[in-house]
């Protein structure tokens, strides 16, 4: 639809890229990211009821302690989904709250399929105004790279991002990921650096990479490609702060780092200062900017 500049409804503004409010936001409070993924022992663990109203209350307290001590938060839709609507409706509402918060959400729904289908997933987390929308989506490329062009699009015109799975954290990972000379992985990867071209200093296309994996083995170009990285496998999974700081040091500045468990067993009166402990523990070992 073309605008017509009536002096009093100006154009609608240019959205900021989502790969620069990722740097600025990486820049002032370093790589961590908290994920919140509220499953049932969690809950128990915490004293809240496995229902909606203990979600509500769960992610009202993991919110506050995030405010201003990260960069951003990753909600696992797997653990909303699990109580329907109901929870559901409690992920729509946390997304909004990061945003007024200014917290960058990026909703974990790892979404992959074809053409029309992808487009209304696109739609449904990414779209300007949807009520699921976050500033960026995890993405499964195991349909191909190309069939994710909805979703990488829509992600660009609306100033938003994605994380597309390149080299997971889990150790089945390697039986399809690392396969092939170029490997699978570093083929994904290609189309990330390929859609992030000329998108200096940070991408608004990330990808995936595990902080268990050992880089050293899979080749993979990730400083070219421009792709912030997120790199899940801190805590729970055995990695550290040092393994992020040896395996992305390349990238230093585009990482962030979500960590769920390990932050949110602290439970409710100690996550708080767990948030800030992991916030330092990350931004030292990768150092400063
Ligand atoms: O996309 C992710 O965040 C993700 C990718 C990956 O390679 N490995 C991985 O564990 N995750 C997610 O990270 C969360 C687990 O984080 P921890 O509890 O910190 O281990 C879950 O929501 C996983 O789906």
């Amino acid at each position: 639809m073309t605008h017509v500049d009536d002096g009093e409804h100006p154009p609608p503004a240019t959205p900021e890229r989502f790969g620069l409010r990722l740097h600025r936001a990486l820049a002032e409070h370093g790589p961590l990211c908290v994920g919140i993924d509220p499953h049932r022992e969690l809950l128990d663990a915490w004293g809240l009821p496995d229902s909606p109203d203990g979600l509500r209350e769960f992610c009202a307290i993991v919110l506050a302690a995030a405010t201003g001590r990260c960069a951003a938060v990753k909600p696992q839709s797997a653990f909303f989904e699990r109580h329907g609507s109901a929870g559901v409706a409690v992920l729509e509402e946390l997304l909004g709250q990061a945003r007024r918060r200014g917290l960058l959400t990026i909703l974990d729904a790892k979404r992959g399929d074809i053409g029309s289908t992808m487009q209304g997933y696109a739609q449904a987390y990414l779209g300007p105004g949807a009520p699921l929308s976050a500033d960026a989506l995890t993405l499964s490329p195991y349909l191909g790279y190309e069939a994710l062009r909805p979703a990488v699009d829509l992600a660009r015109d609306a100033g938003r991002g994605a994380f597309v799975l390149v080299r997971t954290s889990n150790p089945e990972a390697a039986q399809v990921q690392s396969v092939g000379r170029p490997s699978v992985a570093a083929r994904v990867l290609a189309g990330v650096g390929h859609d992030n071209r000329g998108q200096e200093p940070c991408g608004d296309i990330g990808v995936v990479v595990g902080a268990t994996v050992d880089l050293a083995d899979e080749q993979l170009g990730l400083a070219e490609a421009l792709a912030p990285v997120l790199a899940p496998g801190v805590g729970a999974q055995g990695a550290d702060e040092h393994d992020v700081a040896r395996s992305f040091a390349a990238v230093r500045g585009r990482v962030l780092v979500p960590v769920s468990r390990a932050v949110l067993g602290a439970g409710p009166a100690g996550v708080e200062a767990e948030v800030g402990r992991w916030a330092e523990r990350l931004a030292t070992a990768l150092g400063r900017d």
